[in-house]
């Protein structure tokens, strides 16, 4: 069909109509549903729409007046000045000086002239080298903080943004930067001012805020990649008498991981701490910070009392040789002693690893008070599934008594070849018990890691620190005693070894001794601990055991940077 020349789209359609419609009458295969189609109202109502959009674009329209607001003036004027106004007069005078039809005819005259956008100035040829270029920010509060902190130049008494906290207002605003001289704030100069009577005025300004400042040339935009770190102390901003803004300060204690996130301040860092509901960083102290304050201790040290492991009466099975190294212990005092490394490296680098299956099982290691079920976990899963766990054949001076073989109880060696892998460094632990010696050895801990089998220790917790190799990449799972309720309702059965009596039944005593033992080991090396367990029902810890080793294993967890291939 030939298209008529300037044909309207609706002329066209009711063409096209008329020959379907003739189509439709001579029974052509589908033209019924065509014109069923094309003679829908929705159809005939949306061109209408189009065609007239078309002839407004046709005919654009041109504003009656390009300045009407000049003109709602004039009348507005001539209205007031009337001597007698009448009613009409009168009410048109109050109509046209109400604020909403101001703001209308301000609007039409703007659309008018076509003005959308903001007209500066021409810059000026010639700009002086030194010109320094103000800056007017307008934050609104909103009752959060503003994230910034500020100092003063002692010699020139300016006001200068000293930092400005990640993920806060002032940083989201992208307006203010470390180094900005300030100003003005509200309107108030600021030069001379001390910086508490700045904040003052911050803290009375309520909505928006608005700052005069010159910005630092030399600020970048950069964000820094993020650092990971593990705490190895524990921080209280509160208790910190020298942190430049305590309310801005991220509290920390042993073990917590924090995303670092700046660290162009020497002594104060920002970071968050993981996981994280705020965007908003705080203030935390850089290593040089806790270190050049170790000697006083200042950070809070929740436990300043004795925080010595107390032996416990009981050991059973291979944990039996540890009864003495733990009366030694005790005698010295081994527990209360300043933890050195905790101090050298108030924080270590964590980075993320997913074990790659052509590499060696982690090493898991168990650890827990003596009574709280290490043991009785650790057998249990080896029988559970011999083929995926095992442990680690000790190596003993003992001599072998009747039905023991070397190599599978123990590796019966003589005291000079005991003596001699100890001064090598072959153990991962060892101990003395009745004159006789015992070990573990990392061989044997590589012995099963080579068969592709998972190895399960259980070490007492000073052997930890040891035991952080990058072959061994251990996960250490600490196990807790349930509540006192719980303890006895559960150990109904649980028998203990002594040193007096063979297999008798826990007492009172026992179970506070052993929540005791167990609250200080934990909060001694809780920045070691990767899992903690809570041995409550037996079936239900196992089963937590092997879900928790499983993840060890296949799922991605925080490393010490130190032990990343690479390095
Ligand atoms: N969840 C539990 N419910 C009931 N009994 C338990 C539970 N866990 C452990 N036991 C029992 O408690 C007793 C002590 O457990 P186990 O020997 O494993 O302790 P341990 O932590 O290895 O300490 P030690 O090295 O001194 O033996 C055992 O009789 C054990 O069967």
């Amino acid at each position: 069909m030939a298209e008529r020349p300037h044909a309207t789209a609706t002329e066209l359609l009711s063409g096209v109509l008329e020959e379907v419609g003739r189509a439709a009458s001579r029974n052509a295969g589908g033209a019924e549903l065509l014109h069923e189609l094309l003679n829908a109202p929705w159809l005939h109502a949306l061109l209408q729409v189009y065609e007239c959009l078309l002839q407004f674009q046709r005919r654009t329209p041109s504003p009656f007046l390009p300045y009407a607001s000049g003109l709602s003036h004039e009348v507005h004027t001539h209205t007031h000045t009337l001597p007698h106004p009448s009613a009409e007069a009168r009410e048109l005078y109050n109509i046209l000086r109400s604020p909403h039809i101001q703001a209308v005819l301000s609007s039409h005259d703007s659309i008018a002239q076509a003005d959308y956008g903001p007209i500066l100035p021409p810059i000026p040829d010639e700009l002086p080298e030194d010109e320094e270029a103000m800056r007017i920010v307008c934050l609104v509060k909103n009752k959060q903080p503003l994230g910034a902190t500020i100092r003063k130049n002692e010699e020139t008494g300016d006001i200068y943004i000293a930092r400005v906290i990640h993920g806060g207002l002032a940083d989201r605003s992208g307006l203010l930067h470390p180094g900005d001289l300030l100003v003005e704030v509200n309107g108030n100069p600021v030069g001379g001012l001390e910086p508490e009577q700045v904040i003052q005025i911050l803290i009375q300004s309520q909505g928006t805020i608005l700052f005069k400042v010159i910005p630092n040339a030399a600020s970048t935009n950069d964000s820094p990649v993020p650092v990971y770190i593990r705490a190895m102390v524990d921080y209280c901003p509160l208790q910190d008498t020298i942190i430049p803004c305590p309310d801005a300060g991220v509290a920390f204690g042993r073990g917590d991981l924090l995303e670092v996130v700046d660290q162009t301040d020497g002594h104060w860092w920002q970071a968050r701490k993981l996981p994280c509901t705020t965007s908003c960083a705080g203030l935390i102290p850089s290593v040089s910070m806790l270190k050049s304050k170790q000697r006083e201790q200042w950070w809070s040290q929740p436990l300043q009392v004795h925080t010595c492991i107390r032996p416990s009466g009981f050991r059973r099975s291979f944990r039996l040789w540890r009864r003495t190294s733990y009366r030694r212990r005790r005698q010295s005092c081994y527990s209360c002693s300043p933890n050195s490394s905790a101090l050298a490296n108030p924080y270590e680098e964590v980075v993320t690893y997913q074990r790659p299956p052509q590499e060696n099982h982690r090493l898991i290691v168990l650890v827990g008070a003596s009574g709280v079920g290490v043991n009785e976990l650790r057998k249990r899963l080896i029988k559970l599934n011999p083929s995926t766990f095992q442990g680690a054949v000790p190596h003993t001076t003992r001599p072998i008594r009747e039905g023991e073989e070397t190599g599978r109880e123990y590796h019966f060696v003589t005291k000079e070849l005991f003596e001699y892998l100890v001064c090598n460094h072959r153990f991962l632990e060892y101990g003395e018990y009745k004159g006789h010696l015992y070990g573990t050895s990392s061989d044997s801990v590589a012995e099963v890691l080579k068969r592709g089998q998972m190895c399960i220790i259980d070490v007492e917790p000073h052997s930890i620190p040891a035991l952080r190799t990058k072959t061994l990449k251990p996960y250490i799972v600490f196990i807790k005693p349930p509540s006192l309720e719980s303890l006895k309702e559960t150990r109904k059965d649980a028998r203990v070894l002594t040193k007096f009596t063979v297999d008798r039944p826990f007492t009172e005593e026992d179970f506070a001794e052993l929540q005791e033992t167990s609250q200080l080991m934990e909060s001694k090396y809780r920045q070691f601990f990767d899992s903690v367990l809570v041995n409550d029902d037996l079936q239900d810890a196992c089963i937590q055991l092997c879900s928790i080793i499983q993840q060890a294993q296949e799922e991605p967890q925080w490393i010490p940077a130190s032990w990343r291939a690479e390095e």
